[in-house]
């Protein structure tokens, strides 16, 4: 059973974090971008915040000079950001929430609710030649807007998962594995990311069809330990893994399935 290389992108908004607290020139985050390339990121993510709380946008123009990857600028949907995205034309642009008073992003965009503009927003972005997706959560409604609002790509929000435990993790990786087959189902490319760290990682890489991960606060804090290079090379290994696990295990139903007569359509 073949299947296209999981990604991994890299997000690299709290080295800019670190930069602020004290308003130096390090450390800088188009440096860390450039290792993580080397270590192995398929992309580089960055989310310029309204508030400008972490990343700068001379730091998207900086990476969009010097990436050997792509970037996927990641913004709320505002006239403002539009249009620095569609003067900076990075390869991909995620539209997401945001609140100020916010500590980090806590829920999916509102598609439903926010059609219209979500809708010029995609028309916009895709005709400067960015790739668009959409932040959402694993929700039948948000994901079934996303594709008549023209986005080709979804991320769904993986927080909840993330900040649950036991039964309630399992529930939450089960809605994410049947929005991904929903999502697949209507054509979207489905990328998934948002508090993943090196130990619930694996179990999303597992599930089919996913085509990448974004993550940036568990990698950049493994890297205050082991450097930048080994923490972004460690978590491509855990999600290379995962989705190899992930196949495996399909193989092992398909044969079982198969062994016992079962036609598969
Ligand atoms: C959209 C998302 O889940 C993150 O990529 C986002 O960047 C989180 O915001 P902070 O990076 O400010 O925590
Ligand atoms: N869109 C998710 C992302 O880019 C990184 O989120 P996190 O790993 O910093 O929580």
């Amino acid at each position: 059973m073949h299947a296209p290389r999981i990604q991994l992108g890299v997000n690299i908004d709290h080295v800019a974090t670190l930069r602020q607290a004290r308003g130096t020139r390090y450390p800088d985050p188009v440096q860390a971008a450039l290792l993580a390339e080397e270590a192995g990121a398929d992309g580089i993510t960055v989310h310029l915040r309204e508030d400008r709380r972490h990343i700068q946008e001379r730091d998207i123009r900086l990476l969009a000079e010097t990436l050997n990857t792509r970037m996927n600028l990641e913004m709320a949907v505002t006239e403002a950001m539009i249009r620095l995205a569609e003067e900076v034309r990075p390869a991909h642009v995620c539209l997401v929430p945001e609140k100020r008073e916010e500590l980090t992003t806590e829920g999916g965009l509102d598609v439903v609710g926010g059609f219209e503009a979500v809708q010029a927003a995609c028309r916009r972005l895709a005709a400067a030649g960015s790739e668009v997706s959409l932040f959402i959560d694993p929700e039948p409604a948000q994901i079934e807007a996303a594709a008549r609002a023209g986005a080709p790509v979804i991320e769904l929000h993986t927080g909840a998962y993330a900040e649950a435990s036991g039964q309630a993790a399992r529930d939450e990786h089960a809605r994410i594995a049947a929005a991904t087959e929903m999502a697949l189902e209507l054509g979207l490319t489905v990328n998934a990311g948002h508090g993943l760290h090196y130990h619930n990682v694996e179990a999303i890489a597992a599930i089919g069809g996913i085509h990448e991960l974004n993550i940036g606060h568990a990698i950049i804090a493994r890297a205050m330990f082991v450097g930048l290079k080994e923490a972004v090379a460690e978590m491509k290994r855990l999600v290379i893994a995962g989705q190899e696990a992930g196949l495996l295990a399909a193989l092992d139903e398909y044969d079982h399935d198969h062994a016992h007569g079962h036609q598969h359509g």
